[in-house]
């Protein structure tokens, strides 16, 4: 049985309420409880957490899953403070041994030293922003798309320590436009489509 780990990182602030991202979380974990029959835990970081406990279900996980809003075009300060302890908590514990490189060739192999091998990882990230300002030349992000371009770094993090991706899915204009029914529907067809590479 396949063991998946679901990080809700969507704090409530301003006008970002975490409703979308609480909604997105129970979706993942209804998929792979109740219609895969998977083992599920979960880190919603409002609720808190112990960064060493944390670690384990990382190094438990098969495949972690992480849903976050963006703010200010990255990660909220709050699952980024998340990562910050876990994976230092992880430090030659589970999570991540070194940077990769020896002393006998410092130039090299940099980001190599992940202790997650044979894991993979999904993230979905929620945006204000229209899909348009990433794919219309002249528009805002210039054509470079969310995973190669705002969240390059947080597909970097995954990749250095040892972490594979899944398929990445995006919702867009979710404050103006969040279409429920209809977002559902497109996620749970990407949860079928990701599954089959677990
Ligand atoms: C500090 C800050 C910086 C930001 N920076 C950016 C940025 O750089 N770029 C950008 O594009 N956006 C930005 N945003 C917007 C942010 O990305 C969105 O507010 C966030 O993605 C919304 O996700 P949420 O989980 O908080 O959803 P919510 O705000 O809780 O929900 C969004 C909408 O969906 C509705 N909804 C959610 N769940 C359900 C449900 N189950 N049934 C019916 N309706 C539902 C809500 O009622 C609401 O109308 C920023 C927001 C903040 C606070």
């Amino acid at each position: 049985m396949k063991k998946i780990f679901v990080i809700n990182g969507a704090p409530k602030f301003a006008h970002s309420g975490g409703e979308f991202n609480k909604t997105l979380t129970d979706w993942t974990v209804d998929y792979f409880k109740n219609y895969k029959g998977y083992d599920v835990k979960t880190t919603d970081i409002n609720d808190g957490y112990k960064p060493e406990e944390e670690v384990e279900k990382f190094v438990w996980a098969d495949v972690i899953i992480y849903h976050t809003p963006i703010w200010w075009f990255q990660l909220p300060n709050h699952l980024k403070k998340y990562i910050d302890e876990v994976f230092t908590a992880g430090h030659q514990n589970g999570i991540y041994f070194s940077d990769g490189r020896r002393s006998a060739n410092p130039t090299r192999n940099y980001g190599t030293g992940g202790l997650l091998q044979g894991r993979k990882y999904m993230l979905t990230t929620t945006w204000n922003a229209p899909v348009e300002a990433f794919t219309l030349e002249d528009e805002f992000f210039k054509q470079h798309s969310v995973d190669k371009g705002v969240m390059f770094g947080f597909h970097q993090m995954n990749a250095f320590v040892g972490l594979k991706p899944l398929d990445s899915f995006h919702f867009y204009d979710v404050m103006k436009n969040p279409n429920i029914g209809q977002s559902e529907k497109n996620y749970r067809a990407h949860l079928n489509k990701v599954s089959k590479e677990l």
